[in-house]
């Protein structure tokens, strides 16, 4: 892991331990007729990284789409801090949560150094006139947020990468470029969708270290997988979504042995498996199948 130890302070969106960071009350999201989100409670709390899991189409995305402002929920209210969420992404973004998305969304073509920038607009104050006049004011900013972005790309350890383009990144390392934009907006909670997807079993180790280290530096995380074995080591929590509604929540022993969590999702992989009776019947038929036969009337010529 290449996460440098003297960034480990606390973050500036850091907040204080056992603070309610994101409650979400209530929130139900429909689209026409379907109800993707319904009814679904969510706190995070200072310190906490917490799980969303649940099968494909379960309303997983939806939900952090309402969370930051993508959509406004049809009904519900989303608190930050304390305070109702304003509905538009880039205020959400203004007041402290930054979100990674399910398809890389980088700017492919700018170099990793100038997508960490872009991800540090919402923290600079310096103006269009202060850009365009290009004053002893904004070159101090620029500087600052350069070395602030640096700092970022050696925290994900990209910063031997800082002037190569986005698109030439391989895979593993434009997740963790886009990790790095979304910290470059200083947040208090951060959402990550599915953050190991199409990664090798050593990027994932790499991106759960990753997100312990971030959880260290006092900023909260929220995050949805299909890796179970990434998720259940992570988590403090886990919440299950299944068809929009959150069926059950707790920590990562709560969770995986709950019946209607392996119903419902981690049986999924599995939907033909065989049921308890039929599992004891073939179990049976094989220790039968194991004991000499040829005593057996009849079976002589069988073999
Ligand atoms: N903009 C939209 N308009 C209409 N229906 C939508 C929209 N976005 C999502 N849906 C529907 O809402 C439901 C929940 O979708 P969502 O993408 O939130 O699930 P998910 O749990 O994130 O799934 P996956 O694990 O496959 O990403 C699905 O039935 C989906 O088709």
């Amino acid at each position: 892991m290449t996460t440098d130890t003297t960034t480990r302070g606390a973050a500036p969106g850091a907040s204080a331990p056992g603070e309610a960071v994101l409650d979400a009350r209530g929130v139900t999201m429909r689209f026409g007729g379907l109800t993707a989100v319904r009814n679904v409670d969510l706190t995070v709390n200072s310190g906490e990284i917490v799980g969303l899991i649940g099968p494909n189409g379960a309303g997983k995305t939806t939900f952090f789409n309402c969370l930051t402002g993508l959509y406004v929920p049809t009904e519900g209210e989303v608190r930050y801090k304390g305070a109702v969420l304003p509905p538009k992404s880039f205020k959400v973004t203004a007041a402290g949560i930054a979100r990674t998305f399910q398809n890389i969304r980088l700017f492919a073509n700018m170099t990793v150094l100038e997508n960490v920038l872009v991800g540090r607009h919402t923290r600079t104050k310096e103006g269009l006139w202060s850009a365009l006049l290009r004053g002893p004011g904004f070159h101090r900013a620029e500087a600052a947020s350069r070395a602030r972005a640096m700092e970022l790309l050696r925290f994900v350890g990209l910063d031997g990468k800082a002037e190569h383009l986005a698109r030439n990144l391989p895979y593993g390392e434009q997740r963790k470029l886009e990790i790095a934009r979304a910290l470059a907006s200083e947040p208090g909670l951060l959402l990550l969708d599915e953050p190991t997807a199409g990664m090798n079993p050593q990027e994932t180790r790499a991106t759960e270290e990753l997100v312990f280290a971030i959880r260290d530096q006092g900023i909260a995380v929220l995050v949805i997988e299909h890796d179970m074995r990434f998720i259940f080591n992570l988590c403090d929590r886990v919440a299950v979504l299944v068809q929009g509604e959150k069926l059950v929540e707790g920590d990562s022993a709560t969770v995986q042995g709950d019946e209607r969590v392996v119903a419902a999702y981690l049986g999924e992989p599995f939907e033909n498996a065989p049921g308890a009776e039929e599992v004891a019947e073939v179990e049976a038929a094989e220790a039968h199948a194991d004991t000499p036969q040829d005593a057996a009337p009849g079976k002589e010529n069988d073999r």
